[in-house]
């Protein structure tokens, strides 16, 4: 809840809602470059706070008459990429924990938790039990970044290829589909695969390719009280015991209709979340505006 936060409101920005040198305490250029490469009030260590700074970031991208989504001018998207990567790598390698409340896993599935819901974007925890992994999926034209706070999970990306591409040998793990509108058939051809691991960040969407995501099977995972994976391997998980690793999710704009390829079918649905405890009422958020 908001009153659990020390949220308070970002201080005035200048015309270009990019902080300038004289907002800066001594304490601030001790931190590195990074602020003024991205602009940022400051490293979000809790939760409220990068949701302001994530907002504060949406906003201004909008507010300078960009579109949010994955035709967003390049130029436009390269600063928020720049922006929201920065924000998301300093809460996911220096957390206080705060997304812990939020964190509970099932054995029939990974569950999805909403954080915050708002018009520019969702945030979101997701809780991986072993090797529980998602079906290749797109992500309906938003943009996707993702950030792992404990645990590892290995995330596969998938083109789709003609069914009678010569190939020299069908790779591993490719099947035949159905193009996004159910249409003509299609081989997905698994293209890379990235293990991720406590404070990595990632971004995705539906230009670059398709994915799936899962957990390690056995391993160290978010067993621990600290912030990150790192804490919590040093507190020491069982490594016989499935791996309990957890993803944070931001969508921009918030996905409403998500289609899954799997081998001779794609579904469409509109994705559920197994709990919604939101940090706070929106009129609460939105005292500052742009
Ligand atoms: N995009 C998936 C999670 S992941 O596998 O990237 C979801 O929101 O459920
Ligand atoms: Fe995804």
């Amino acid at each position: 809840m908001l009153s659990s936060c020390s949220w308070t409101p970002p201080n005035a920005l200048n015309e270009n809602n990019i902080f300038s040198e004289n907002d800066l305490t001594d304490s601030d250029h001790s931190s590195g470059d990074l602020f003024s490469i991205t602009g940022f009030n400051s490293w979000p260590r809790d939760l409220c706070t990068l949701v302001t700074e994530l907002t504060l970031a949406f906003k201004a991208e909008l507010a300078a008459g960009n579109v949010l989504n994955n035709r967003q001018d390049p130029q436009s998207f390269n600063r928020l990429n720049a922006r929201v990567h920065s924000l998301l790598q300093a809460y996911s390698q220096g957390n206080c924990g705060d997304w812990r409340r939020y964190a509970a896993w099932s054995e029939h599935g990974y569950l999805r938790h909403l954080l915050w819901t708002a018009e520019e974007f969702e945030l979101m925890v997701l809780c991986w039990k072993g090797d529980q992994t998602s079906r290749v999926h797109n992500h309906a034209d938003s943009h996707c970044w993702l950030a792992v706070l404990d645990g590892e999970v290995c995330e596969t990306q998938y083109q789709p290829l003609a069914p009678d591409a010569q190939l020299r040998a069908v790779p591993h793990g490719s099947f035949l589909t159905r193009n996004s509108e159910g249409g003509a058939v299609v081989r997905l051809v698994p293209t890379s695969s990235t293990l991720m691991q406590a404070g990595d960040v990632g971004y995705i969407n539906d230009r670059i390719a398709l994915h799936s995501v899962g957990g390690c099977k056995y391993g160290k995972g978010a067993r621990g009280s600290g912030g990150n994976g790192r804490a919590a391997a040093e507190s020491g998980g069982d490594v016989d015991e499935p791996a309990l690793s957890c993803t944070l999710h931001l969508y921009c704009p918030p996905i409403r209709r998500v289609r899954t390829f799997e081998a001779g079918k794609v579904c469409e649905y509109t994705p559920g979340f197994s709990s919604r405890n939101c940090l706070a009422e929106p009129e609460e958020w939105y005292m500052y505006e742009i």
